[in-house]
């Protein structure tokens, strides 16, 4: 099982989410940012550490939803999700296909890591 922490950040009335590379797990699925936790780490260390690795951003880690645990055929995930703010910097896609910065009514327009659509939908009913 891996521990994996991720980011809704929001900006602007919009959240950004992102395209995973066709050289990663998962490839080409819409994700929202974040990574493996480390030893000794916590959930929102990590979180603020992979964004800026990732994005190269700073964000603010605001409050947490539920977490999901998803069985894919290789491999089990528990995910953490958090809401989070934009500090400053503009996204770069660093590790991702792509990024874009979505409207939640366009959340669903995606096709989504199996594991995040719990997300997606408690996200929507908040
Ligand atoms: N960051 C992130 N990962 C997710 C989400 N949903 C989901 O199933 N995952 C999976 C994909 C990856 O297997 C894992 C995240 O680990 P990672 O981003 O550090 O891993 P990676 O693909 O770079 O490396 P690896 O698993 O190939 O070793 O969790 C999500 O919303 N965000």
């Amino acid at each position: 099982m891996i521990h994996v922490s991720c980011a809704i950040i929001r900006h602007k009335g919009k959240i950004l989410i992102c395209q995973r590379s066709s050289a990663m797990k998962l490839p080409l699925k819409w994700e929202f940012p974040g990574g493996k936790i480390e030893k000794g780490e916590s959930k929102e260390a990590c979180l603020v550490r992979e964004i800026k690795e990732e994005l190269d951003i700073a964000i603010t880690v605001k409050s947490r939803l539920k977490e999901v645990s998803h069985a894919y055929e290789d491999f089990s995930i528990c995910l953490y999700p958090f809401i989070a703010s934009l500090d400053y910097g503009q996204p770069k896609a660093l590790e991702h296909a792509q990024f874009k910065w979505v409207t939640s009514e366009e959340l669903l327009n995606y096709d989504w890591a199996e594991a995040d659509i719990p997300i997606v939908e408690e996200y929507l009913s908040l």
